[in-house]
């Protein structure tokens, strides 16, 4: 896929395919294409040269099993948690009647168990605003999951918050799409958390993908390939795993056989 505004080249050429169920996330410098490629997939852009599948079905228009996360979470201030998370089912009902809380009991049992997936059970009646930037970040990723996707995109979902937030939110994040099987794909700015939570990682830098590969390939030359020479000391935590520990979500089977042990910093 290529994009591009004008003259400017956003994404140059970019090809890759997701089995379903990983988690990826996206790294690259700002003006990188991380937010387009992400944008893209959800068809809020179009690409100027080819095309996002999903399956085989190319992908035109948002479609309700591509869920978006951003980093304003886009909650609603005035209304509770739940009311936040029931809000996913929108596309299953009108907005009228959402607002008034009509759907159905799944559609409701749904917002409850999105509400535990992310922690937030016993918060479900507390007002939005009167939640933390985490908490909310949280409500946004429970309305995402009550829309029932198969697809979940995040640009930048813990752009905003403080280091110990950012760590749970993307626990949360990883345990919802673990436990639901979703293909996730993320793009962050901290190297430190694209390491712990990380299955998959693609590297973008000017447009062109320079890197695609799994824990055991994210090595210190990776990240000077999608940033350059810059300081990466201290940047990988010593173990990955202990990440999800406290934060509700848990690295899977997989990614922690993938995973390479001991400290990465150069
Ligand atoms: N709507 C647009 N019109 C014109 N240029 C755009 C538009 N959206 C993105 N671009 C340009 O495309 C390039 C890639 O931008 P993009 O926002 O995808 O990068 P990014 O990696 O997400 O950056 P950041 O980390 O700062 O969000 C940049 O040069 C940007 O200025």
């Amino acid at each position: 896929m290529t994009k591009r505004f004008g003259d400017t080249v956003a994404l140059d050429d970019v090809s890759f395919e997701i089995p379903q169920g990983e988690f990826v996330i996206v790294l690259g410098v700002s003006g990188s294409g991380k937010s387009t490629l992400l944008r893209c997939m959800n068809a809020l852009e179009t690409p100027t040269e080819g095309e996002i599948r999903v399956g085989d079905d190319p992908v035109t228009s948002p479609r309700d099993d591509i869920a978006m996360i951003f980093q304003q979470h886009n909650i609603i201030d005035q209304m509770t948690a739940y009311s936040n998370a029931l809000t996913g089912s929108l596309n299953r009902n009108s907005f009228i009647g959402s607002l008034l809380q009509l759907q159905d009991e799944s559609d409701k049992l749904q917002a409850l168990e999105a509400l535990n997936t992310v922690g937030l059970l016993d918060e479900a009646q507390q007002s939005a605003k009167r939640m933390s930037g985490g908490q909310q970040q949280r409500v946004g990723i429970a309305r995402a999951l009550v829309q029932d996707p198969t697809i979940l995109l995040a640009d930048e979902p813990v752009a905003s918050l403080d280091p110990g937030s950012s760590q749970q939110v993307m626990g949360y994040l990883r345990t919802a799409a673990r436990k639901r099987d979703l293909t996730a794909v993320i793009s962050l700015h901290q190297v430190n958390l694209a390491r712990k939570f990380g299955e998959r990682f693609t590297g973008l830098r000017d447009g062109q993908k320079v890197f695609d590969g799994y824990r055991d390939e994210f090595d210190m030359d990776v990240i000077d390939q999608i940033y350059g020479d810059i300081d990466t000391e201290g940047m990988f935590a010593a173990d990955p795993d202990e990440a999800t520990e406290a934060s509700g979500g848990s690295t899977d089977d997989a990614s922690s056989k993938r995973a390479s042990s001991g400290g990465m910093a150069k």
